[in-house]
Protein backbone atom coordinates (compact mmCIF):
# COMPACT_ATOMS: atom_id res chain seq x y z
CA UNK A 1 0.00 0.00 0.00
CA UNK A 2 1.99 3.06 -0.86
CA UNK A 3 0.66 6.21 1.28
CA UNK A 4 -0.34 9.45 -0.48
CA UNK A 5 -0.49 12.90 1.02
CA UNK A 6 -2.53 15.72 -0.84
CA UNK A 7 -1.43 19.31 -1.08
CA UNK A 8 -4.00 21.75 -1.74
CA UNK A 9 -7.69 21.33 -1.00
CA UNK A 10 -9.38 23.27 -3.79
CA UNK A 11 -10.92 22.54 -6.77
CA UNK A 12 -8.20 19.84 -7.81
CA UNK A 13 -7.14 19.13 -4.26
CA UNK A 14 -10.94 18.22 -3.34
CA UNK A 15 -11.46 15.98 -6.24
CA UNK A 16 -7.95 14.20 -5.88
CA UNK A 17 -8.76 13.38 -1.56
CA UNK A 18 -11.94 12.03 -2.28
CA UNK A 19 -11.00 10.06 -4.80
CA UNK A 20 -8.34 8.74 -2.98
CA UNK A 21 -9.96 8.74 0.48
CA UNK A 22 -12.90 6.69 -0.80
CA UNK A 23 -10.55 4.13 -1.94
CA UNK A 24 -10.93 4.62 -5.55
CA UNK A 25 -7.52 3.53 -6.00
CA UNK A 26 -6.14 0.24 -4.89
CA UNK A 27 -3.05 0.29 -3.71
CA UNK A 28 -2.91 3.79 -2.53
CA UNK A 29 -4.01 5.34 1.24
CA UNK A 30 -4.86 8.70 1.63
CA UNK A 31 -2.58 9.31 4.63
CA UNK A 32 -3.53 13.63 4.80
CA UNK A 33 -4.58 16.92 2.91
CA UNK A 34 -2.49 19.89 4.24
CA UNK A 35 -3.80 23.11 3.18
CA UNK A 36 -1.95 26.79 4.04
CA UNK A 37 -3.98 26.81 7.35
CA UNK A 38 -6.63 24.72 9.22
CA UNK A 39 -9.88 25.69 8.04
CA UNK A 40 -13.59 23.91 8.83
CA UNK A 41 -13.11 22.75 5.02
CA UNK A 42 -10.12 20.86 5.53
CA UNK A 43 -11.20 19.63 8.80
CA UNK A 44 -14.24 18.58 7.08
CA UNK A 45 -12.60 17.37 3.83
CA UNK A 46 -9.80 14.82 5.56
CA UNK A 47 -13.08 13.43 7.78
CA UNK A 48 -14.82 12.84 5.08
CA UNK A 49 -11.88 10.95 3.92
CA UNK A 50 -10.54 9.24 7.22
CA UNK A 51 -7.24 11.17 6.93
CA UNK A 52 -5.24 13.70 8.73
CA UNK A 53 -5.67 17.81 8.02
CA UNK A 54 -2.82 19.73 8.39
CA UNK A 55 -1.50 22.99 7.91
CA UNK A 56 1.72 22.00 6.40
CA UNK A 57 3.06 19.02 4.36
CA UNK A 58 6.24 18.63 6.40
CA UNK A 59 4.27 16.31 8.51
CA UNK A 60 3.10 14.09 5.39
CA UNK A 61 6.07 11.85 5.25
CA UNK A 62 5.95 10.84 9.24
CA UNK A 63 2.72 9.76 8.63
CA UNK A 64 3.44 7.48 5.93
CA UNK A 65 3.35 9.22 2.76
CA UNK A 66 5.73 8.64 -0.01
CA UNK A 67 3.41 10.37 -2.94
CA UNK A 68 2.46 13.85 -2.68
CA UNK A 69 0.30 15.62 -5.01
CA UNK A 70 0.25 19.33 -5.12
CA UNK A 71 -2.17 20.87 -6.54
CA UNK A 72 -2.09 24.27 -4.54
CA UNK A 73 -0.36 26.73 -6.70
CA UNK A 74 3.32 27.81 -7.59
CA UNK A 75 4.15 28.69 -4.38
CA UNK A 76 3.45 25.88 -2.50
CA UNK A 77 6.20 24.25 -5.16
CA UNK A 78 8.51 26.63 -4.84
CA UNK A 79 8.23 26.25 -0.93
CA UNK A 80 7.52 22.62 -0.16
CA UNK A 81 8.58 20.62 -3.44
CA UNK A 82 12.29 20.55 -2.66
CA UNK A 83 11.64 19.24 1.04
CA UNK A 84 9.49 17.02 -0.07
CA UNK A 85 11.39 14.79 -2.01
CA UNK A 86 14.51 15.56 0.84
CA UNK A 87 12.40 13.86 2.62
CA UNK A 88 11.88 10.52 0.41
CA UNK A 89 8.76 11.50 -1.00
CA UNK A 90 8.08 11.13 -4.81
CA UNK A 91 6.22 14.27 -5.78
CA UNK A 92 3.48 14.76 -8.44
CA UNK A 93 3.04 18.32 -9.41
CA UNK A 94 -0.10 20.30 -11.12
CA UNK A 95 0.95 23.90 -10.78
CA UNK A 96 3.51 23.00 -13.61
CA UNK A 97 3.81 26.36 -13.96
CA UNK A 98 6.46 26.81 -11.15
CA UNK A 99 8.79 24.84 -13.47
CA UNK A 100 9.26 28.09 -15.93
CA UNK A 101 12.09 29.22 -13.07
CA UNK A 102 15.24 27.13 -14.10
CA UNK A 103 16.68 27.24 -11.27
CA UNK A 104 13.90 25.93 -9.84
CA UNK A 105 13.54 22.94 -12.24
CA UNK A 106 17.14 22.20 -11.77
CA UNK A 107 17.22 21.99 -8.02
CA UNK A 108 14.25 19.63 -8.13
CA UNK A 109 15.60 17.47 -10.33
CA UNK A 110 19.09 17.39 -8.28
CA UNK A 111 17.35 16.45 -4.88
CA UNK A 112 15.34 13.64 -6.88
CA UNK A 113 18.16 11.89 -8.18
CA UNK A 114 20.46 12.67 -5.45
CA UNK A 115 17.55 11.12 -2.89
CA UNK A 116 16.42 8.72 -5.58
CA UNK A 117 13.13 10.34 -5.69
CA UNK A 118 10.79 11.10 -9.00
CA UNK A 119 8.76 13.95 -9.81
CA UNK A 120 5.74 13.31 -11.71
CA UNK A 121 4.14 15.93 -14.46
CA UNK A 122 0.51 14.17 -15.24
CA UNK A 123 -1.27 15.39 -18.61
CA UNK A 124 -3.26 17.57 -16.56
CA UNK A 125 -5.83 19.46 -18.67
CA UNK A 126 -4.26 18.27 -22.20
CA UNK A 127 -3.59 14.85 -23.81
CA UNK A 128 -0.92 13.99 -26.02
CA UNK A 129 1.93 13.88 -24.09
CA UNK A 130 3.00 10.67 -25.21
CA UNK A 131 2.94 11.02 -28.86
CA UNK A 132 5.23 14.00 -27.95
CA UNK A 133 7.67 12.48 -26.02
CA UNK A 134 8.07 10.09 -28.96
CA UNK A 135 8.52 12.17 -31.51
CA UNK A 136 11.22 14.56 -29.60
CA UNK A 137 13.70 11.34 -29.87
CA UNK A 138 13.96 12.48 -33.62
CA UNK A 139 13.46 16.39 -32.86
CA UNK A 140 10.67 18.61 -32.12
CA UNK A 141 10.54 21.44 -34.27
CA UNK A 142 7.65 23.35 -32.90
CA UNK A 143 4.63 23.57 -30.26
CA UNK A 144 1.75 26.09 -30.26
CA UNK A 145 -0.93 25.41 -27.71
CA UNK A 146 -4.39 27.56 -28.48
CA UNK A 147 -6.47 27.60 -24.50
CA UNK A 148 -9.97 28.69 -25.55
CA UNK A 149 -11.91 29.74 -22.21
CA UNK A 150 -15.00 30.95 -20.71
CA UNK A 151 -13.95 35.22 -19.44
CA UNK A 152 -14.92 34.41 -16.08
CA UNK A 153 -12.52 31.74 -16.06
CA UNK A 154 -9.43 34.27 -17.18
CA UNK A 155 -10.69 37.35 -15.34
CA UNK A 156 -8.17 38.57 -12.84
CA UNK A 157 -5.12 37.67 -14.23
CA UNK A 158 -2.40 39.98 -13.59
CA UNK A 159 -1.59 40.14 -17.51
CA UNK A 160 -4.79 42.23 -17.53
CA UNK A 161 -3.64 44.78 -15.40
CA UNK A 162 -1.59 46.13 -17.40
CA UNK A 163 -3.57 45.34 -20.67
CA UNK A 164 -7.25 46.04 -19.82
CA UNK A 165 -10.01 44.34 -21.10
CA UNK A 166 -13.99 44.45 -20.39
CA UNK A 167 -13.83 40.49 -20.48
CA UNK A 168 -17.54 40.75 -18.78
CA UNK A 169 -18.64 42.68 -22.02
CA UNK A 170 -17.03 40.07 -24.70
CA UNK A 171 -20.16 39.82 -27.27
CA UNK A 172 -17.65 37.59 -29.57
CA UNK A 173 -14.39 34.93 -28.91
CA UNK A 174 -11.43 37.34 -28.84
CA UNK A 175 -7.63 36.14 -28.91
CA UNK A 176 -6.25 38.29 -25.82
CA UNK A 177 -2.65 37.11 -25.66
CA UNK A 178 0.09 35.39 -28.11
CA UNK A 179 3.42 34.62 -27.14
CA UNK A 180 5.58 32.11 -25.52
CA UNK A 181 4.46 29.56 -22.84
CA UNK A 182 7.39 32.20 -20.41
CA UNK A 183 5.09 34.88 -21.04
CA UNK A 184 1.70 33.35 -20.84
CA UNK A 185 2.43 31.73 -17.45
CA UNK A 186 3.65 34.94 -15.97
CA UNK A 187 0.11 36.70 -17.84
CA UNK A 188 -2.17 33.86 -16.35
CA UNK A 189 -0.80 31.58 -13.70
CA UNK A 190 -3.70 29.98 -12.85
CA UNK A 191 -4.49 28.92 -16.66
CA UNK A 192 -1.80 27.95 -18.89
CA UNK A 193 0.06 25.07 -16.48
CA UNK A 194 -0.81 23.14 -19.39
CA UNK A 195 1.83 25.10 -21.53
CA UNK A 196 4.59 25.08 -19.10
CA UNK A 197 4.01 21.27 -18.70
CA UNK A 198 4.57 21.23 -22.65
CA UNK A 199 7.61 23.99 -22.19
CA UNK A 200 9.10 21.27 -19.41
CA UNK A 201 8.83 18.39 -21.82
CA UNK A 202 10.66 19.84 -24.99
CA UNK A 203 13.12 21.41 -22.74
CA UNK A 204 12.20 25.60 -22.40
CA UNK A 205 9.18 27.70 -21.85
CA UNK A 206 10.88 29.76 -24.95
CA UNK A 207 10.02 26.65 -27.20
CA UNK A 208 6.05 26.62 -26.91
CA UNK A 209 4.08 28.99 -28.50
CA UNK A 210 0.45 30.10 -26.15
CA UNK A 211 -2.33 31.68 -27.75
CA UNK A 212 -5.10 32.20 -25.32
CA UNK A 213 -8.63 33.23 -26.61
CA UNK A 214 -11.48 34.06 -24.27
CA UNK A 215 -14.89 33.06 -25.31
CA UNK A 216 -18.37 33.92 -24.35
CA UNK A 217 -19.89 31.08 -25.77
CA UNK A 218 -17.31 28.29 -24.71
CA UNK A 219 -19.15 26.09 -22.03
CA UNK A 220 -16.16 23.99 -22.34
CA UNK A 221 -12.93 24.57 -21.56
CA UNK A 222 -10.16 23.97 -25.18
CA UNK A 223 -6.75 23.07 -25.69
CA UNK A 224 -5.34 22.50 -28.95
CA UNK A 225 -1.88 21.41 -29.46
CA UNK A 226 -0.63 21.56 -32.51
CA UNK A 227 3.46 20.36 -33.40
CA UNK A 228 5.89 19.68 -35.92
CA UNK A 229 8.00 17.06 -35.70
CA UNK A 230 10.87 15.49 -37.80
CA UNK A 231 8.33 12.24 -37.26
CA UNK A 232 5.18 14.00 -38.60
CA UNK A 233 3.13 16.26 -37.28
CA UNK A 234 0.09 16.07 -34.43
CA UNK A 235 -2.95 18.38 -34.02
CA UNK A 236 -4.65 17.35 -30.39
CA UNK A 237 -7.83 18.89 -29.62
CA UNK A 238 -9.43 18.53 -25.72
CA UNK A 239 -12.88 19.86 -24.76
CA UNK A 240 -12.94 19.67 -20.92
CA UNK A 241 -16.15 19.96 -18.77
CA UNK A 242 -14.48 23.16 -15.96
CA UNK A 243 -14.21 22.16 -12.30
CA UNK A 244 -17.67 22.83 -10.50
CA UNK A 245 -15.54 24.22 -8.19
CA UNK A 246 -13.77 26.61 -10.10
CA UNK A 247 -14.09 27.65 -13.52
CA UNK A 248 -10.09 28.52 -14.08
CA UNK A 249 -9.30 24.62 -13.60
CA UNK A 250 -10.78 21.55 -15.91
CA UNK A 251 -11.98 18.34 -14.11
CA UNK A 252 -9.90 16.28 -16.37
CA UNK A 253 -6.92 17.53 -14.44
CA UNK A 254 -8.20 16.46 -11.33
CA UNK A 255 -8.62 12.90 -13.05
CA UNK A 256 -5.26 13.20 -14.89
CA UNK A 257 -3.47 13.12 -11.22
CA UNK A 258 -5.47 10.36 -9.99
CA UNK A 259 -5.23 8.30 -13.08
CA UNK A 260 -1.47 9.12 -13.07
CA UNK A 261 -1.53 7.74 -8.76
CA UNK A 262 -3.53 4.52 -10.12
CA UNK A 263 -0.66 4.20 -13.13
CA UNK A 264 2.39 4.35 -10.47
CA UNK A 265 0.50 1.29 -8.07
CA UNK A 266 -0.75 -0.86 -11.10
CA UNK A 267 1.71 -3.70 -11.71
CA UNK A 268 1.55 -2.43 -15.94
CA UNK A 269 2.70 0.61 -17.13
CA UNK A 270 0.42 2.23 -20.21
CA UNK A 271 0.96 5.24 -22.60
N1 LIG B 1 -1.33 21.02 -14.84
C1 LIG B 1 -2.57 21.28 -15.22
O1 LIG B 1 -3.06 20.78 -16.26
C2 LIG B 1 -3.44 22.13 -14.37
C3 LIG B 1 -2.93 22.76 -13.27
N2 LIG B 1 -3.74 23.52 -12.47
C4 LIG B 1 -3.11 24.13 -11.30
O2 LIG B 1 -3.31 23.25 -10.19
C5 LIG B 1 -3.37 24.01 -8.98
C6 LIG B 1 -4.64 23.68 -8.22
O3 LIG B 1 -5.76 24.09 -8.98
P1 LIG B 1 -7.19 24.32 -8.29
O4 LIG B 1 -7.43 23.26 -7.31
O5 LIG B 1 -8.16 24.55 -9.37
O6 LIG B 1 -6.91 25.70 -7.51
P2 LIG B 1 -7.75 26.30 -6.29
O7 LIG B 1 -7.43 27.74 -6.27
O8 LIG B 1 -9.16 25.85 -6.37
O9 LIG B 1 -7.11 25.59 -5.01
C7 LIG B 1 -5.79 25.80 -4.58
C8 LIG B 1 -5.71 25.39 -3.10
O10 LIG B 1 -4.35 25.38 -2.67
C9 LIG B 1 -4.23 26.10 -1.45
N3 LIG B 1 -2.89 26.68 -1.39
C10 LIG B 1 -2.40 27.72 -2.10
N4 LIG B 1 -1.12 27.94 -1.79
C11 LIG B 1 -0.79 27.01 -0.88
C12 LIG B 1 0.39 26.71 -0.17
N5 LIG B 1 1.50 27.44 -0.34
N6 LIG B 1 0.40 25.66 0.69
C13 LIG B 1 -0.72 24.91 0.86
N7 LIG B 1 -1.87 25.15 0.21
C14 LIG B 1 -1.90 26.19 -0.63
C15 LIG B 1 -5.33 27.14 -1.52
O11 LIG B 1 -5.67 27.60 -0.24
C16 LIG B 1 -6.45 26.33 -2.17
O12 LIG B 1 -7.13 25.54 -1.21
C17 LIG B 1 -3.27 25.49 -9.42
O13 LIG B 1 -1.92 25.90 -9.35
C18 LIG B 1 -3.72 25.44 -10.86
O14 LIG B 1 -3.25 26.54 -11.60
C19 LIG B 1 -5.07 23.64 -12.71
C20 LIG B 1 -5.62 23.04 -13.80
C21 LIG B 1 -4.86 22.30 -14.76
O1 LIG C 1 -7.51 23.38 -16.42
C1 LIG C 1 -7.22 23.83 -17.53
O2 LIG C 1 -7.94 23.71 -18.53
C2 LIG C 1 -5.88 24.46 -17.75
C3 LIG C 1 -5.38 25.24 -16.63
O3 LIG C 1 -6.11 25.86 -15.87
C4 LIG C 1 -3.93 25.33 -16.48
O4 LIG C 1 -3.21 24.68 -17.25
O5 LIG C 1 -3.48 26.06 -15.57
Amino acid sequence: MTGVGVLGHGALGHAIAQALGSGQVPGARLVGIAGRRLSDDLECLARACDCAALDAPSALPALGARLIVEAAGASAVREHALPLLEAGCDVILMSTGALGDAALLARLKDAATAHGRKIYLPSGAIAGLDGIRAAMEAGVETVRITTRKHPRALAGSPYLDEHPLDLAGLAEARVIFEGSARDAIAGFPSNVNVSLTLATLVGSPDRVQVRIIADPHAEMTQHRIEVTAASGTMAIDVANQPSPLNPRSSWLAALSAIAMVRQLVAPIWIG
